[in-house]
């Protein structure tokens, strides 16, 4: 996997074993300050920790709103407490102004001035990892843990499965399970088992002969056999038939397939990775997943946290959607805070789509400045009462209309480059194997002109 943009902060190393052991070291994440998106931890070594302007790690670029001495930030095991110091410009929590001198606990987020802090129980991982950014993907040091148990996964076994909130970046993994393993250089199909109709699955999974049914003119080749060599990810696997998932578990037991019509099975030899935003365990439970098929593909499993669990990379991604709409447009504070309060349901794929928005709306009204006011009023918002958070089916809705509306921007822009990948890639801001996803994902045509044009 290519390495395109160096990190924010220390880049080498990975999560070692036995690193769950380490000790904790409490502090806060700044996420941004002077105009921009950070990444830096601020660890908390004695009791308390005084933080301003001119503070070493929040680096050069510093922000004339915060006061030399600004607030003070203490940990008493288990909640962070804030003092403001007597700033000029304020300190606030989760919004909220502080009395000088009066402290408050640190819930979500901190403002001083014109920066950000997040509280965290352990900023050892970023200060030690920092967030890289690899094929098109930023990684945090959460994001990277996972992909460490991928990469284990990947060269012992022969599936992994991913469990994940819809957006939050599960196909992506996917990918590095495929392609960190030893048939990285096989096919990876991608199938969304939720789009497919269930009339068609079978078919669809493991082909059929000419002749199989009517209107069958010619042998047709099954998902199973396209990724022989290779890795097959089965989205949102819990939706197959409980049927369909008996004749899958046969076939990664025996290494046969059986299309539709054919007298006899042909050798496949595939590893799965799946992925589903529910439990399997839960799942098996309610009856809707085979629990043979579970004990097949569900262990090892992966956990994908959800965007509101990784703030770092939250602010680096907004500001660069933010830059890929409009290169010189500068966020304000108060876009960068809304955004971390709100739980986004839809995860990375909702943040790309209402930021995109947002600064569209910004360019209408002539601002050089994206700010909260520009931001959708339910961009972000859980669905329900937002307090308990979203019922996964709503969740799933709220994907599938976003997924159709990113869909939408990226066959117009096909369209407009009569199929050229690169040309399109740049018009919709994202990286060519970024758009090259989707594009298979979908079953999008695409140019083969693209090759010659690459920058
Ligand atoms: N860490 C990341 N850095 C950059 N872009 C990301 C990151 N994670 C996800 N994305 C982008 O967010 C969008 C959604 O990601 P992806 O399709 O992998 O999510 P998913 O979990 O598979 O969603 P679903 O469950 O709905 O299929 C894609 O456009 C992807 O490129």
């Amino acid at each position: 996997m290519a390495r395109d943009v160096s990190t924010l902060g220390p880049s080498e190393g990975s999560l070692e074993a036995g690193d769950s052991a380490r000790v904790r070291t409490p502090g806060l994440v700044g996420v941004y300050g002077a105009g921009v998106a950070l990444a830096v931890a601020l660890p908390l070594r004695g009791e308390s920790l005084e933080v301003g302007r001119g503070t070493p790690s929040l680096g050069e670029s510093e922000d004339p709103r915060m006061s030399r001495k600004h607030a003070r930030i203490r940990f008493d095991g288990q909640r962070f407490w804030v003092t403001d110091l007597g700033s000029q410009n304020g300190t606030f929590v989760d919004g909220e102004r502080l009395l000088v001198g009066a402290p408050r606990e640190a819930r979500r987020i901190i403002r001083m001035g014109s920066s950000l802090f997040v509280p965290s129980a352990d900023v050892g991982p970023l200060e030690r990892l920092g967030v890289e950014r690899v094929d098109g993907f930023l990684r945090g040091p959460s994001f990277r843990g996972v992909l460490d148990e991928v990469a284990r996964a990947s060269r012992l076994g022969t599936s992994l499965h991913i469990h994940g909130e819809s957006g939050t970046g599960k196909e992506g993994v996917a990918r590095a399970f495929h392609s960190l393993g030893p048939r990285s250089t096989g096919p990876f199909i991608a199938v969304n088992c939720a789009a497919i109709p269930q009339a068609l699955a079978e078919r669809l999974l493991f082909g059929a002969r000419r002749g199989a049914y009517s209107g069958a003119e010619a042998d047709a080749q099954g998902y199973l056999q396209s990724a022989d060599g290779g890795t097959l990810f089965l989205d949102e696997v819990v939706e197959l038939d409980l049927s369909v998932q008996a004749k899958l578990l046969r076939v990664l037991e025996t290494g046969e397939v059986l299309a539709l019509g054919a007298a006899k099975p042909a050798k496949v030899d595939v590893r799965v990775c799946s992925a589903s935003h529910q439990s399997l365990r839960a799942l098996v439970a309610k009856g809707r997943l085979r629990e043979d098929l579970y004990f097949r593909i569900g262990r090892p499993e992966v956990v994908l946290p959800p965007l509101r669990e990784r703030p770092e990379e939250l602010a680096l991604l907004l500001q660069e959607q933010v830059h890929r709409v409009e290169p010189d447009m500068g966020t304000h504070v108060s876009l960068l805070e809304a955004c971390l309060l709100r739980p986004w349901p839809g995860n990375v794929r909702e943040l790309l789509v209402e930021i995109r928005g947002a600064v569209q709306k910004a360019l209408a009204e002539g601002s050089r400045r994206v700010s909260s006011a520009h931001l959708g009023s339910g961009a972000g918002t859980a669905f329900g009462d937002g307090e308990a958070g979203p019922a996964a089916r709503e969740v799933s809705a709220k994907a599938r209309t976003l997924e159709g509306e990113e869909r939408a921007r990226v066959e117009a822009a096909l369209r407009t480059h009569s199929g050229n990948v690169s040309a399109a890639a740049r018009e919709l801001g994202m990286h060519r194997t970024t758009l090259r996803r989707l594009l298979e994902r979908w079953d999008l045509p695409s140019s083969e002109r693209e090759e010659g044009d690459e920058p």
